[in-house]
């Protein structure tokens, strides 16, 4: 299939300070990217760069297979979805959604016909002579997003669209998006601090860190398989424990690690002293139980203080859990857990010499 964005080892440098170090991605057409880091990490530099706003120090950028690096963003054919909304106040939804086929000459008709189309795309064709301020905030990003959707570009880019909403809104809005992306079909890069929302909304979730991206996946993949702690960690939470090739070393034992072992909370389970055998396991004391609708929490503290984070079900005899009581924790199931090897290239390399 082929490409419709490719970005090849993209350098950025902004004063002194190398913001985009060596970024690399392929999106498939049709294809949901998130982009999800940290403030700072570089999200909004990168999309600046696909849009034509950020000139780059070396790389290149490539839509349908067609370099765009010399190309002016009104010539790259993207729509763009700021945060703000960015509509024009004076001017109606209708008008709003028709700027840019006005921009582009387009005829009467053409533009009576688009902009109908648009707002029945987002659920809004009803509403072409209201003006932006009569609009609550989750309209006035679907007027956003149809305008964006106006010009029939070939990617478009979310910066952040559902940042000013509140948490309900934007649950609503996130299932609102992902269902208008699919039924377009387009190619889609969002930049999100949120990880639900990257997860929601993704096809493909590129993990940035400090100008780099670490891994880029399905969300499903970035959960189960992370490359790294920096990613186990940054989504969803993560238990993390030295181990070896064979999986979580005896806990506190100091045995040679070779390796990360990621437990996920829900893939821990309370043991009794019959099940343990040779079981891998964990022991500690409890520091706190709290009930969080379908699930417990479970926070246990090891005897060389390390923390330890288990989600139970809901029907789950609290009366054992109490903060204070000692408790062995073990794994589900084996095949859950995820070992992360970053001696293995270092091993290999030392084989090859
Ligand atoms: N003009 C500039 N000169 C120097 N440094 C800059 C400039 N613009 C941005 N930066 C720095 O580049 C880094 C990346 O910025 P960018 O806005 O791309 O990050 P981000 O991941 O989108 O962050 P946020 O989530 O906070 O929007 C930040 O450390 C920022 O301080």
């Amino acid at each position: 299939m082929s490409i419709a964005l490719s970005i090849k080892d993209v350098h950025v440098t902004l004063g002194q300070f190398e913001v985009l170090r060596g970024v690399s991605l392929d999106a498939e057409p049709g294809t949901f990217v998130t982009l999800l880091g940290a403030s700072g990490s570089g999200k909004t530099t990168l999309l600046n760069v696909i849009a034509g706003l950020q000139q780059l120090d070396s790389g290149h950028v490539l839509f349908d297979g067609e370099n765009v690096e010399r190309r002016p963003p009104r010539k790259r054919r993207v729509g763009v979805v700021f945060q703000s909304y960015a509509l024009f106040p004076h001017m109606s939804v209708g008008e709003n959604v028709a700027f840019p086929l006005r921009a582009a000459r387009r005829p009467a008709a053409e533009r009576r016909r688009v902009v109908q189309e648009m707002l029945d795309l987002v659920d809004l064709g009803g509403m072409v002579d209201r003006a932006p301020a009569s609009l609550s905030g989750g309209q006035r990003q679907r007027v956003a997003l149809a305008r964006a959707l106006a010009s029939d570009p070939s990617i478009l880019l979310l910066d952040e669209p559902m940042a000013a909403l509140d948490k309900q809104l934007r649950e609503r809005m996130q299932v609102e998006i992902k269902r208008i992306q699919q039924q377009v079909g387009i190619t889609t890069v969002a930049v999100t601090h949120d990880q639900a929302e990257a997860m929601t909304m993704s096809d493909l979730v590129a993990i940035m860190h400090e100008g780099q991206l670490v891994q880029v996946d399905s969300p499903e993949n970035l959960y189960r398989r992370p490359v790294d702690e920096y990613v186990a960690s940054f989504l969803g939470e993560a238990n993390l424990f030295p181990a070896d090739r064979q999986g979580p070393l005896p806990v506190d034992s100091g045995a040679p690690a070779t390796g990360t072992a990621v437990v996920r909370p829900e893939d821990l389970v309370v043991l009794d002293a019959g099940q343990l055998g040779d079981r891998w396991h964990v022991r500690g004391v409890v520091r706190l139980l709290s009930f969080q609708g379908s699930r417990f929490r479970l926070e246990v503290t090891t005897p060389a203080g390390r923390s330890v984070v288990c989600s139970l079900p809901p029907h789950t005899d609290a009366g054992a859990l109490l903060p204070g009581s000692e408790v062995t924790l073990g794994c589900a199931d084996s095949d859950r857990v995820h070992v992360i090897h970053p001696a293995a290239v270092g091993e290999q390399l030392k084989l090859v010499a």
